[in-house]
């Protein structure tokens, strides 16, 4: 397979996509008529998006998403947003999503619980449409909010697992990693995994820590985001292993992130040759400039898989979603009748 016909293969290819920021997940498209209603804030597409063979430090990633957080401060901001990042993923052939975003306070008045009120009609909006996937949501804790802000959006969580008919799943704990300690935040998502809540956190994307990550652990958590450095300590490598914990990877994000150097480098060998359970995701796929279907044929390349390679590590991703144990099913019917069509194009 080359070139156009590789692509058009891992677009065909079902996939779940797991870790997916919503305000990172924004396309030029999107962005471009978002600025078209802001034209006063002056700001230029190269301030929120990272173009092929760019690289940015962390700090400067972090400041992407302040700029971006002030051209999605409105209630119609955040449903036109939500409602395009959806389409954009079924377009790349995702057919099950669990978004997450920051519920924020904005100063156009917007408060946290219509933030995420506004979120749910969007996926609501798409389903009437009949947009081919299913969508859930995770609230994110930012650790830059510390512990009040987080006991806070937990209640949220609370409130609308009980009501959003399982659309909300859980929680993610992400921001900035070199802001606050994970200890901040054990008592509110211990409470949030009492109430039935899943949860889905950013572990070591940087290194040294090591003391933070061992906590966190101890909840545990139901996956690990990026877990970039997780695989310097040999005990901790011990207790995911041990405990199956599966981890999003998402390689893009990190080699223009920097904090993994080389594709070949990233620890999808490493975890790959563990067999351990682990699903390919995007992060932020605008503020990156990549789809989930680019991250497959990506990871396909560096660590040389062949299409049935893919095909089951597409397929396990199901296993690792938080829907219920029918929901998982039918994703897997799906999955069996795309089958014949993908290894059509594959060969
Ligand atoms: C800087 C960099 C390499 C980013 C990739 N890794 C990330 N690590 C931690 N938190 C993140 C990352 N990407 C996005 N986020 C979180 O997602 C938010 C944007 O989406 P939202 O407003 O929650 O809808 C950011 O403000 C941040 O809190
Ligand atoms: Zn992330």
């Amino acid at each position: 397979m080359a070139g156009e016909d590789a692509l058009q293969f891992y677009r065909d290819l079902p996939k779940v996509e797991l870790h997916a920021h919503l305000n990172g997940s924004i396309s030029t498209a999107t962005m471009k008529k978002l600025m078209a209603r802001k034209p006063h804030l002056d700001i230029q597409h190269g301030m929120t998006m990272i173009d092929k063979g760019q690289k940015r430090t962390l700090e400067e990633c972090f400041q992407m998403f302040r700029i971006i957080h002030q051209i999605t401060d409105t209630a119609e901001d955040i449903l036109l947003v939500t409602k395009d990042v959806i389409k954009e993923f079924a377009t790349d052939g995702v057919k099950y999503l669990e978004l997450r975003s920051t519920p924020r306070d904005t100063p156009a008045g917007l408060t946290k619980r219509a933030y995420v009120e506004t979120v749910l009609e969007g996926i609501k909006q798409c389903k009437e449409e009949e947009v081919d996937i299913d969508v859930r949501f995770l609230l994110a804790i930012d650790r830059r909010g510390g512990p009040s802000a987080a006991k806070e959006t937990v209640k949220l969580a609370e409130d609308f697992f009980c009501s959003s008919n399982e659309l909300v799943l859980g929680l993610d704990l992400s921001g900035d990693p070199t802001v606050g300690h994970g200890r901040d935040f054990m008592e509110p998502l211990n409470k949030a995994r009492q109430s039935g809540l899943k949860l889905a956190l950013h572990l070591s994307e940087i290194p040294s820590q090591a003391e933070e990550t061992e906590l966190l652990l101890g909840l545990p958590p139901d996956r690990i985001g990026h877990g970039t450095f997780l695989s310097t300590s040999d005990h901790i490598v011990e207790i995911v292993k041990k405990q199956h914990i599966p981890l999003e990877l998402c390689i893009t994000s990190n080699i223009k992130g920097q904090t993994v150097s080389t594709y070949n480098e990233h620890h999808f060998g490493f975890w790959y040759n563990l067999h351990h359970p682990f699903a390919l995701c995007t992060d932020d796929k605008g503020v990156f400039a990549t789809d989930l279907s680019v991250e497959y044929e990506i990871a396909a390349k560096a660590f040389n898989l062949s299409p049935h390679h893919v095909w089951d590590l597409s397929y396990q991703a199901i296993d690792y979603t938080f829907a219920s144990a029918g929901v998982k099913e039918n994703l897997k019917e799906k999955w069996m009748l795309l089958k014949p069509d993908v290894f059509r194009h594959a060969l």
